[in-house]
């Protein structure tokens, strides 16, 4: 069983920006004295319970306008009790890099898409710009991030020999700190003693 204090940070990363991030909210948690437990989903024992956790933060990648099936399906096994502690969600994509209004009908969709797939309403969300690491790609992801890269970087002047990285990480901070947020507000609420 997890000590009450602990964060649970728990991704799904296909080519390591989402892990990247999750990692980054673990150091930058861990600098104001939170203990972390970073875990892949891939990865959860069975045993996880959410609720033995003073908060957890899940954080998901899109390919091919979906997160992956298993972040999906851990959401909506977990999705009572991930009610009951502090609570967020961020999403990353390459979409969320763009400031148009196509690209923010994107973000908003994959939000709706993720509700509707999981039942679950974090308290708080946001949606993170990810990363082209060309130098990862195989065959097939370099063909269709090539397509994608040229709208992300305005046509040609998208070099395939370079990685790419569009997450503002002042962002990424700013939601750490409202998710301490958070977790003060159900502190002091759990503390405050109840009317007589
Ligand atoms: C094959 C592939 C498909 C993708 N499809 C989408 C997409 O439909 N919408 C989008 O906004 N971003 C898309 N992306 C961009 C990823 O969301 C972005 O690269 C992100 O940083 C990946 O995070 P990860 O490394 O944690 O998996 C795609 C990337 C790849 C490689």
């Amino acid at each position: 069983m997890a000590h009450q204090n602990t964060i649970a940070l728990i991704y799904s990363s296909q080519e390591g920006q989402t892990e990247k991030i999750a990692g980054h909210l673990a150091d930058y948690f861990k600098n104001k004295a939170y203990p972390v437990e970073l875990l892949d989903v891939d990865d959860i024992p069975d045993d996880f319970s959410a609720d033995a956790y003073a908060g957890v933060i899940l954080g998901g990648s899109i390919h091919i306008g979906r997160f992956s099936k298993t972040l999906i399906r851990f959401a909506k096994a977990n999705r009572h009790a991930l009610n009951q502690v502090a609570n967020a969600f961020f999403s990353v994509s390459l979409s969320a890099a763009g400031d148009d209004d196509e690209s923010r009908q994107e973000v908003h969709h994959y939000f709706d898409v993720f509700w509707e797939a999981t039942g679950w309403q974090p308290i708080l969300m946001a949606a993170f710009a990810g990363a082209m690491p060309f130098s990862r790609y195989g065959f097939m992801k370099r063909m269709i991030m090539r397509s994608a890269g040229r709208r992300a970087e305005g046509g040609e002047k998208l070099d395939t020999s370079k990685d790419y990285e569009y997450t503002d990480w002042a962002s990424v901070d700013a939601f750490g700190d409202h998710f301490i947020d958070q977790l003060a507000t159900r502190q002091t609420h759990s503390e405050a003693p109840s009317a007589p």
